[in-house]
């Protein structure tokens, strides 16, 4: 486990900041939580620096909105301790419910009120009446990408994607200094939930609020967040910026739950893993001789010549790209590249992208190359 007490040391914000510097505005020490006799959240530790963005991703089932909803104080952790802007609010001795915490809650299905229209759903917790009310009822779903008109109609009378937009817009309306956001794109449609996404990204950094995204899309998680928590199992398996935790991941399953992955066995000798791919530079490898490489596909390139070799053996077309799936060759040995006895011998089949589906029809051979480094892990067991 990775995580850390304060913000991993220097971890740079959307807008180029460092987090270095930033006190945490969230605290989670050793936070245990059980159902019954599920254990659900089996000593989670999280800090969250002042007005930055964490995405807390992980598998179906995994406690991650077991974790929100301990933040947001709708339930108390069985032990451990939970700080905001550096006061206890759950603890051994303490208890700060959810109303009295400076928090903003957004659920998978928005939950607005369906007796009140949008206008007062999102002026309920607005200490202003009248037009002054209804002024910043127009602000606030300007806000989320929405016209003022909607204010007059009812929540039945939305979208799903409206409807969550609307209970994001009701969530601001309180200006909380934490805003809680549990899945709140998944309702949209591709186009639509990037441009959503991206909109309260903007909203929310640009007032200031410190923010936890649950979500089990890895690629809205990468996108979205200055730091990124991998739950696994009950456990933060890793915490880092989008950039550490998908280009060094920590194991081989947080590795393939945020993106493809190739894994190939190769022979650690020194900071090269020799592997049908060639010697791969790993930096600061955890084991020598027998280990798994990790790459991801876009490291892997089609090459004009060179001792890697491959065979196409099937192509999937997505439209910008194709994946190719190639059969990989033995390494062909000369002077320059001396095959060492214990490279693999070939046979392995990897998956790549490249954007010419032409070129890779089935049973064409190709020369590979391998960009950046390669990421190590121990064999298990
Ligand atoms: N109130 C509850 N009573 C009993 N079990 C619960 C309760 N809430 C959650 N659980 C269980 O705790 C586990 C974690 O649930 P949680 O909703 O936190 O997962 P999640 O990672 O958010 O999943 P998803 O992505 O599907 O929403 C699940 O096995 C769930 O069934």
């Amino acid at each position: 486990m990775t995580s850390q007490p304060t913000n991993p040391g220097g971890t740079t914000n959307k807008a180029g900041r460092t987090a270095g510097d930033v006190p945490d505005h969230l605290q989670v020490t050793g936070v245990r939580k059980n159902f019954g006799s599920t254990e659900v959240l089996k000593g989670v530790d999280l800090a969250v620096a002042q007005g930055r963005t964490t995405a807390i991703v992980g598998p179906s089932g995994s406690g991650k909105t077991t974790l929100l909803r301990l933040i947001a104080g709708f339930s108390a952790p069985d032990s451990g301790r939970i700080a905001l802007a550096g006061e206890e609010v759950a603890g051994q001795s303490t208890w700060v419910p959810a109303h009295k915490r400076s928090v903003g809650y957004v659920a998978q299905d928005g939950a607005l009120f369906p007796h009140l229209s949008v206008g007062a759903n999102i002026a309920f917790g607005l200490p202003l009446r009248g037009k002054a009310a209804s002024l910043r009822v127009g602000e606030l779903l300007e806000m989320v990408s929405m016209d003022a008109s909607y204010a007059k109609r009812r929540p039945h009378q939305l979208s799903g994607g409206q409807q969550q937009r609307v209970a994001l817009a009701r969530a601001l309306a309180r200006q909380p200094e934490l805003m809680l956001l549990d899945e709140p794109f998944s309702a949209l449609d591709a186009g639509l939930r990037v441009a959503t996404r991206r909109a309260v990204a903007q909203t929310l950094e640009q007032a200031g609020v410190t923010t936890i995204l649950v979500t089990h899309d890895q690629a809205e998680a990468l996108s979205f967040a200055d730091q990124v928590a991998v739950m696994r199992d009950g456990k933060l398996a890793q915490i880092g910026s989008p950039f550490v935790v998908y280009t060094r991941p920590s194991d081989r399953a947080t590795a393939e739950f945020l993106g493809d992955a190739v894994i190939l066995e190769a022979w650690m000798e020194g900071s090269l893993a020799l592997c049908s791919l060639g010697g791969i530079p790993v930096r600061r490898p955890p084991a020598q001789g027998k280990v798994n490489l990790m790459l991801r596909p876009e490291q892997i390139r089609i090459a004009s010549g060179g001792p890697i070799r491959g065979r196409v053996v099937d192509t999937d077309y997505f439209g910008p790209e194709t994946t190719v799936r190639i059969q990989l060759e033995p390494i062909a040995a000369d002077a320059a590249h001396p095959v060492d006895p214990h490279q693999p011998v070939g046979g392995e089949i990897i998956s790549i992208r490249h954007w010419n589906a032409m070129l890779a029809r089935p049973g064409t051979e190709l020369f590979l190359k391998v960009v950046g480094e390669g990421v190590v892990f121990p064999l298990e067991g």
